[in-house]
């Protein structure tokens, strides 16, 4: 079986009509992607492989499910810190923080301590709505974590590749190429660069929309938030 991706774009268009015709709200949307992104922390990093996680969250909803999926990290008994170099201005993500701040997970801003002290790290920056090139603070952002050797898991899309074009040709995020990527919905188009462990999560569409949108995903098994898809040897999923 071969999953189509939808284009930013068209992720964006799906996004309002959950909310706008489908009666979902962002908070909803965000708790369930925010779940699955903390599943799939939980099916590639294991508790026994160190509980240290360190969740990078950028000033968008691809950051708000980073805030979620650290909640859940932490009832789950891992040790989250969260490093939200540029916060988000929505209420929903001031709410996202303080349940966290409840919970006593820390806001780090050494990022490069942070870095040396983690074992496994979520990359919550940035999602369908990137458009390159990076601004400041997060070249210097990427380039840590590329050159760092700390296992990744994106969030909807590697943070600074062209949601339809993949990778920048040079600079920060040229060599990003993280263990594992969730994709929110459905793949964007710029899967089709990535290797690695892929999962699918945010199991919210009804079928009208999947036909809307002429997507075609997997079906989850029993109550799975996530599911890892396979990439053929060539690439596909
Ligand atoms: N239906 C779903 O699958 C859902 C997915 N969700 C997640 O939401 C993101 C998309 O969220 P959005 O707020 O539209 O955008 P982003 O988080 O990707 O980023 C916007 C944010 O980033 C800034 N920005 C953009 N480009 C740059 C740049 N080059 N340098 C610096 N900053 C940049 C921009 O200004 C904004 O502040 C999706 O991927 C999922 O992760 C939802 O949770 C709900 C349902
Ligand atoms: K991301």
């Amino acid at each position: 079986m071969t999953l189509k991706a939808i284009s930013a774009k068209d992720a964006a268009s799906l996004d309002k009509d959950l909310m706008e015709m489908g009666g979902w709200s962002l908070d909803q949307l965000m708790e369930l992607a925010g779940l699955s992104v903390s599943q799939a922390v939980w099916k590639v990093h294991s508790l026994s492989a160190g509980k240290n996680v360190l969740v990078v969250c950028g000033p968008g909803n691809n950051g708000g499910d980073g805030l979620v999926a650290a909640r859940h990290l932490a009832q789950y008994g891992y040790n989250p810190s969260v490093y939200y170099p540029k916060e988000g201005k929505n209420e929903l993500y001031q709410r996202l923080k303080t349940q966290l701040q409840n919970l006593s997970v820390p806001f780090i801003t050494d990022f490069p301590a942070a870095l040396k002290q983690s074992h496994f790290l979520v990359d919550a920056i940035f999602g369908f709505s990137f458009g390159g090139p990076l601004r400041d603070p997060f070249p210097s952002i990427i380039s840590q974590i590329e050159q760092s050797s700390i296992p990744v898991l994106s969030v909807d899309a590697p943070s600074s590749w062209d949601i339809q074009s993949g990778p920048p040709k040079e600079g920060p995020g040229a060599k990003f190429m993280p263990q594992a990527l969730i994709s929110l919905s459905a793949p964007k188009p710029c899967v089709k660069f990535y290797q690695g462990r892929h999962f699918i999560g945010g199991r919210f569409l009804s079928k009208d929309i999947t036909d809307k949108y002429g997507l075609n995903l997997p079906a989850y098994p029993g109550i799975e938030q996530v599911l890892e898809v396979e990439v053929d040897t060539e690439g596909r999923l």
